[in-house]
């Protein structure tokens, strides 16, 4: 396929401060991996929903990804008045992001998501997030020792098990991965029509999957985009993306 007639995914993007000026960003990693593994055009859909509504773009995109990042949803987009919610927050993302996916479904176009992603999409179905996941002692370690370098959050792996007959499973062909883990919330109530596709060993919900008018839904709370080159099975949950990107099954 020639690159002009390569799918264009639409990225969000959060709102972070570079140096001292307020920027739209995604972490160039996402775009690498979905560029490459999904062969598709990426296109990075700013997080300002005061100046751009998802209506306008959503017609323009084949499909999006919900990139992760550090800042959490606000606890309200799922119901909960919570006054010690941890931080930081986006409230920009939450609602771009919320209108992102709302389109996208209308249209009957995919829409996956990564760490944040996946918990943007569970909130978006009506499930909520657990903020507990630091400090249980009936949980693994979900994330590394605060102390770590950037580098380090990456490197800290625990194993999922993949659904029986699920997505994820056949796509795999494997019963159990080990993930890249760096969330500090995770899925408490799954959101309504949503297929668990993974869990850790603790059965915290780790990927889920769906489908709305034809809409493919797939979403990871760990981390495939990180040094993906390096990994066969990261490259797959892109590839998946590029099938549904051309609205072809996701598995034979
Ligand atoms: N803030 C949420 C989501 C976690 C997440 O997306 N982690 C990735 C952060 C690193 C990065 O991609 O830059 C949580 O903590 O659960």
């Amino acid at each position: 396929m020639t690159h002009a007639q390569r799918p264009v995914l639409g990225v969000i993007s959060c709102n972070r401060t570079v140096e001292t000026q307020a920027a739209q960003a995604v972490m160039t990693r996402y775009l690498v991996s979905a560029i490459k593994y999904a062969d598709a055009a990426a296109l990075l859909v700013p997080a300002m929903p005061e100046l751009m509504h998802a209506k306008e773009v959503a017609p323009r995109l084949d499909g999006i990804l919900l990139t992760g990042t550090p800042s959490n949803l606000d606890p309200q987009r799922y119901g909960q008045i919570v006054d010690d919610a941890p931080g930081p927050f986006d409230p920009a993302r939450d609602e771009m992001t919320a209108h992102l996916i709302e389109a996208m479904l209308e249209a009957g176009k995919p829409v996956f998501g990564i760490c944040r992603g996946f918990q943007e999409l569970n909130v978006a179905f009506g499930g909520t997030l657990r903020r507990d996941m630091s400090d249980n002692p009936d949980l693994i370690p979900h994330h590394a020792p605060d102390n770590k370098t950037f580098a380090e959050y990456f490197e800290h792996i625990h194993p999922v098990t993949l659904e029986e007959g699920g997505v994820l499973q056949r796509a795999y062909k494997t019963d159990e991965l080990n993930v890249v883990s760096v969330h500090y919330q995770g899925v408490d109530l799954l959101g309504k029509g949503l297929t668990v596709e993974a869990k850790a060993p603790d059965g915290v919900v780790e990927a889920i999957s769906g489908n709305v008018n034809g809409a493919t839904i797939l979403a990871v709370q760990w981390h495939p985009e990180w040094k993906a080159h390096e990994n066969p099975q990261s490259q797959t949950f892109f590839k998946l993306l590029g099938r549904a990107l051309r609205r072809e099954p996701l598995v034979a």
